[in-house]
């Protein structure tokens, strides 16, 4: 199966949602790229907050519009506030998004994951390792980068989907969208993506963004991958390295329109 690519005007659409709601977003994610995170949703027109003490994360999921679930950076005190953070999401209808960092090759978040599963995530972005793991399949990438390319992982992701009903993305040189029987490829942004830390935890963060808006959330999901390749592609165009990159595509972001996106 070779999905087809995302129209362009559909991932327009979804911007133009975006910018008009600028979802509140929860973020319950790793040490290595809050700040990034938040700069990335800041830049596209989203709102990020980062909540993470137990009482606190279980009052802020159901007043936020998202709330983003990212076991980077995992302990067992932040897998409690992690776990009462979904629930109060679950009973306000505050959708959420997992992504599952390093799954498959350590235990405890192993663990977490497969028990967070069961309650209902709106979507989960993956790498392909990750995404293969989750699925059962193998026992994970290297770290937390892929061994394994995304159109191999496009099965995982089907199954993934069809047991959790939750949209899957998995991301690579070409990224995959599917709620387990549909399904949309993303192409566009290029290797150095994977030079900077956080580019997938930030895309997941405006999947979550992108998962509070109205529409079809297999569209949503999709056009926020979309809107990263597109960034992504510019701002390499216009970077020297890594350095350079951080400061542009967090521009591109902020530039980014539907003429770029169609
Ligand atoms: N080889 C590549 N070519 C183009 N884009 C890529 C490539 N690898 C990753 N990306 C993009 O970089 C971002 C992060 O994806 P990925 O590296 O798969 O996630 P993670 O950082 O969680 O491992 C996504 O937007 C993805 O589409
Ligand atoms: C390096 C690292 N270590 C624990 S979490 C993390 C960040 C991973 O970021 P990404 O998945 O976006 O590459
Ligand atoms: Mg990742």
């Amino acid at each position: 199966m070779q999905p087809d690519l995302l129209p362009g005007h559909l991932a327009a659409s979804v911007l133009h949602n975006l910018r008009q709601v600028s979802p509140l977003v929860h973020c319950m994610t790793n040490d290595v790229v809050q700040s990034f995170t938040a700069n990335v949703l800041l830049a596209i027109g989203a709102a990020p907050a980062m909540v993470i003490e137990p009482e606190e994360a279980a009052q802020f999921s159901p007043i936020a519009c998202a709330l983003l679930i990212n076991i980077g950076t995992l302990t067992s005190e932040r897998s409690v506030a992690m776990l009462a953070a979904i629930h109060a999401a679950n009973q306000s209808s505050t959708p959420w998004v997992l992504d599952p960092v390093a799954v498959g090759g350590l235990d405890f978040r192993t663990q977490f994951a497969r028990t967070i599963l069961e309650l209902k995530p709106a979507a989960i972005r993956g790498n392909a390792s990750e995404i293969m793991a989750l699925a059962g399949e193998t026992g994970g990438g290297r770290g937390v980068d892929s061994t394994e390319e995304a159109l191999c992982a496009l099965p995982a992701a089907l199954k993934l989907a069809q047991m959790t009903g939750a949209i899957v993305a998995v991301t690579g040189e070409e990224d995959y969208v599917t709620d387990g029987e549909n399904a949309w490829s993303v192409a566009g942004g290029g290797a150095l993506m994977t030079r900077v830390v956080g580019t997938g935890c930030a895309l997941s963060a405006v999947v979550a963004a992108c998962c509070s808006l109205p529409g079809s959330r297999l569209d949503n999901v999709a056009s926020a991958c979309q809107f990263m390749k597109c960034a992504g592609e510019q701002a390499i165009a216009a970077s020297r390295g890594p350095g350079s990159f951080i400061p542009a595509f967090l521009d591109a972001l902020y530039a980014l329109n539907a003429e770029a996106l169609i």
